[in-house]
C-alpha cells in the first residue's frame, strides 16, 4: 500500500506460488517471487478496472460458488483476451485468489481495495435501469441478461432494475414519463431499434426537463445526463459494434461496470408537421429502406431476414430519384476517404469536441453544455445534386458491424459533429454488387465512379415533384405494363402535383401492400418513391431535413 492508505509491499499467496502486491493510488500489482526472493512476471491491473472484491474464494461463473475462508480474498478484474481476432477489445473476467498470513491482513486488503475502487473510479454507475427487447435478433435477450450480465453487475454492486418490453415503444414511453430518480444509466439489452428507443426516450425526456420543444428546428438541445450502456442482442448492433469493437455481451457489461463513456453524433431527422426522429447508424433511402421494408415481413428469420431481403431487393433491381442537398463539413479537419479510424480517445473527435463546446474541458464535461454553437450555416455552402440513385445513404458512425467489419463509411467518426453521405448513383446490377461486396473486405468501397462520399454537417432530400416523375416515365424512365396498382398511383400523381402528396401517397400504397418490393411485384413497376431507414425503422416520410 502507499499514500493515505497502509504501507506494502506484502507478501500473498496463490496456491503454494509466493506473490509480492502492491496497491499503489492506480494500480494494483502482483509480482511471483521465487525462492531465491526474485521477481518473476508482473500483472498490473489499474485500479480503474477492478471489478470487484470479495472475503473468501468466491466464483462467479459459470456459477456463484463462495468458500468463507478467514484467509483468502478474491479479486475480479477486467482481463483483456487475445482471442476473437480482435486484440485486447474482447474483455473478460480475470480473477486471482489470494491468501494472506492472517485474517487481519486480509481485511486490510478487502478494505483498502475497495477505498481505491471508490476513489479511483467516481464515474461507475451504482443503479441503472435495464430493458429487455425478448424478440430482438435470435430472441435471446433475456437469457443473455440473466447468464452473462446480471451476475456481473451483482459482482461489482450494481443494483438494477429489469423490465423486459411487453411492445414496442415500451422503454421509450417509460423514459419519456417515468420517475428516473436515483437511476445512473440505463441499459439496452436488443439491437440498434431498441437502441433508437431507447436514445429517443432520452432526448425526449431531457429536452421536457429543460423545457425545449425538441420538434423545434431552432431549438438548441440539451445532451442527455444519463448514459445507454448496450448488451448487443439484436440482428445489426452496430452501434455497439461500433463503439465497443465487438459484439460480445460480456466486454460490454464490463464496459458499463468500470463506468467507461463514449460520445456519440446524433442526426436529427425532420419532416415539416411530423414529430422530429434521431439517427446514430444508417439513414438510408433506396437499396437500406427496401432491404428493411421488405425484412419487416421475414421478422421470424432473425437475423438472417437482412441478407434474405438484401438478395430480394437486390434482384429487383430499384434506383430511385430525388434532389440531394448537402452541407459539406470543413475539409480542412478531416475527410471520409482518409485512413482514420475512430476510437475512443480519437484525437480528430476530442478537437471537434472542443470546438463545438468550447467551455468544456474534456469530452466527459459534454454532458453539461450545449448546442447552440452549431450553426448549419457556418461551415461553407449547400451543395445540390439531382438525379438517380441505387441508394444514399448517410451515417454518423462508421456502422461497422458482424457483415461489414469496416462498415458503411469506415473513417467516420464517432463524436466528431459531422456525418458521411454516401451517394450511389444508378449503375449496372453488377456494378452496384461490386459496391455493396466492397463493405465485406478492406476493398474501398467509395473508389467507384458511380459512388461519391461527403462529409457533411446537414442533409436534406426530396423526391421528385408528381409531375416531374410523370414526365420521366412518359420518357420511359419506368417500363412495363400498366395495371390497376399503378393507374391508381399516376392517376394519384396527375390529381395532386403537390411533391409530398407524392411521398405520401406512395407510402400509404406501399404500407397497403406491405413493402416497395411487393409493391413493385404488384404493380410490375418500381414504386417512385422509396422509403427511409431510420436506425432500423422505417419513416413515415419521404421529404426530410437532417442536422
Ligand atoms: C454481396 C454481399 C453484400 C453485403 C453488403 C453488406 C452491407 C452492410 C452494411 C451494413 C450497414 C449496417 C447499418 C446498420 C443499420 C442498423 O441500424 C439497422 C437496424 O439494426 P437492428 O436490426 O439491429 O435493429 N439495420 C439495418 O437496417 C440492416 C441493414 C442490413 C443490410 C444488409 C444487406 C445485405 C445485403 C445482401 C445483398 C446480397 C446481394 C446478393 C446478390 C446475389
Ligand atoms: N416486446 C416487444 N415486442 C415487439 N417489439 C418490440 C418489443 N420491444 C422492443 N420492440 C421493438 O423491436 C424492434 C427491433 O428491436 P431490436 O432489439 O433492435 O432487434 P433487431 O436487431 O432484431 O431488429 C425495435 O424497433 C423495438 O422498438
Ligand atoms: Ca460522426
Amino acid at each position: 500500500f502507499d499514500g493515505d492508505l497502509d504501507s506494502g509491499p506484502s507478501s500473498l499467496w496463490v496456491g503454494n506460488k509466493r506473490y509480492r502486491a502492491v496497491l499503489t493510488g492506480w494500480h494494483f500489482r502482483w509480482t511471483e517471487v521465487d525462492k531465491k526472493n526474485r521477481d518473476k512476471k508482473t500483472v498490473s491491473v489499474p485500479v480503474a478496472e477492478v471489478v470487484g472484491v470479495e472475503e473468501g474464494r468466491v466464483e462467479i461463473l459459470p456459477q456463484k460458488s463462495v468458500e468463507d475462508t478467514d484467509k483468502d480474498f478474491t479479486v475480479f478484474y477486467v482481463k483483456r483476451s487475445s482471442s476473437g481476432g480482435s486484440y485486447g477489445l474482447l474483455w473478460r473476467l480475470g480473477r486471482i485468489q489470494f491468501s494472506c498470513a492472517s485474517r487481519v491482513l486480509r481485511d486490510q486488503w478487502t478494505k483498502h481495495l475497495r477505498t481505491a475502487l471508490k476513489t479511483h473510479s467516481p464515474l461507475r454507475p451504482h443503479r441503472l435501469l435495464v430493458f429487455i427487447n425478448p424478440f430482438g435478433g435470435k430472441k435471446k435477450g433475456r437469457q443473455i441478461y440473466h447468464s452473462l450480465v446480471a451476475p456481473l453487475f451483482e459482482l461489482a454492486g450494481i443494483s438494477s432494475h429489469v423490465i423486459v418490453t411487453e411492445r414496442a415503444n415500451q422503454a421509450r414511453d417509460h423514459l419519456l414519463k417515468k420517475d428516473l430518480t436515483g437511476f445512473d444509466g440505463v441499459v439496452c439489452v436488443g439491437g440498434d431499434g431498441m437502441f433508437s428507443e431507447l436514445l429517443h426516450g432520452l432526448i425526449g425526456r431531457t429536452q421536457q426537463e429543460a423545457g425545449l420543444c425538441e420538434n423545434d428546428p431552432a431549438a438548441a438541445l440539451q445532451p442527455c445526463p444519463l448514459h445507454i450502456g448496450i448488451i448487443p442482442a439484436g440482428s445489426t448492433d452496430c452501434v455497439c459494434y461500433a463503439t465497443v469493437g465487438v459484439i460480445d455481451p460480456v466486454t460490454s457489461a464490463l464496459h458499463i461496470i468500470i463506468g467507461d463513456s463514449q460520445p456519440l453524433d446524433v442526426c436529427s431527422v425532420r419532416q415539416s408537421s411530423a414529430r422530429v426522429r434521431y439517427s446514430v447508424s444508417l439513414l438510408g433511402y433506396g437499396f437500406y429502406g427496401d432491404v428493411l421494408a421488405e425484412s419487416e415481413k421475414h421478422r421470424w428469420m432473425g437475423p438472417l431476414r437482412y441478407d434474405y431481403s438484401g438478395t430480394v431487393v437486390y434482384l429487383s433491381n430499384r434506383s430511385y430519384s430525388g434532389v440531394v442537398q448537402y452541407l459539406p463539413a470543413d475539409p480542412l479537419l478531416s475527410s471520409p476517404r482518409d485512413k482514420t479510424r475512430c476510437l475512443a480517445g480519437c484525437s480528430v473527435c476530442s478537437r471537434s469536441t472542443e470546438r463545438l463546446f468550447p467551455h468544456s474541458s474534456d469530452s466527459g464535461s459534454l454532458y453539461s453544455s450545449h448546442f447552440s454553437q452549431f450553426s448549419p450555416g457556418s461551415e461553407g455552402q449547400w451543395v445540390s445534386v439531382e438525379g438517380r440513385f441505387r441508394c444514399i445513404s448517410l451515417t454518423c458512425m462508421s456502422s461497422s458491424c458482424a457483415r461489414s467489419p469496416l462498415g458503411l463509411s469506415p473513417s467516420a467518426h464517432l463524436a466528431d459533429g459531422t456525418g458521411d453521405l454516401v451517394l450511389v448513383w444508378d449503375t449496372h446490377p453488377l456494378g452496384f454488387l461490386k459496391f455493396l461486396h466492397r463493405h465485406t473486405s478492406t476493398q474501398d468501397q467509395f473508389d467507384l465512379p458511380f459512388v461519391e462520399v461527403h462529409r457533411v454537417k446537414a442533409v436534406r432530400f426530396s423526391a421528385p415533384s408528381g409531375r416531374e416523375e410523370q414526365e420521366y416515365e412518359e420518357i420511359g424512365g419506368l417500363s412495363g405494363e400498366t395495371d390497376e396498382g399503378q393507374r391508381e398511383y399516376v392517376d394519384t400523381v396527375s390529381r395532386n402535383g403537390s411533391r409530398q402528396h407524392l411521398a405520401e401517397r406512395a407510402v400509404t400504397h406501399e404500407q397497403k401492400t406491405a413493402t416497395p418490393f411487393l409493391c413493385g411485384l404488384c404493380c410490375r413497376k418500381s414504386p417512385a418513391v422509396s422509403v427511409w431507414n431510420c436506425d432500423g425503422e422505417i419513416l413515415p416520410f419521404t421529404d426530410i431535413v437532417c442536422k
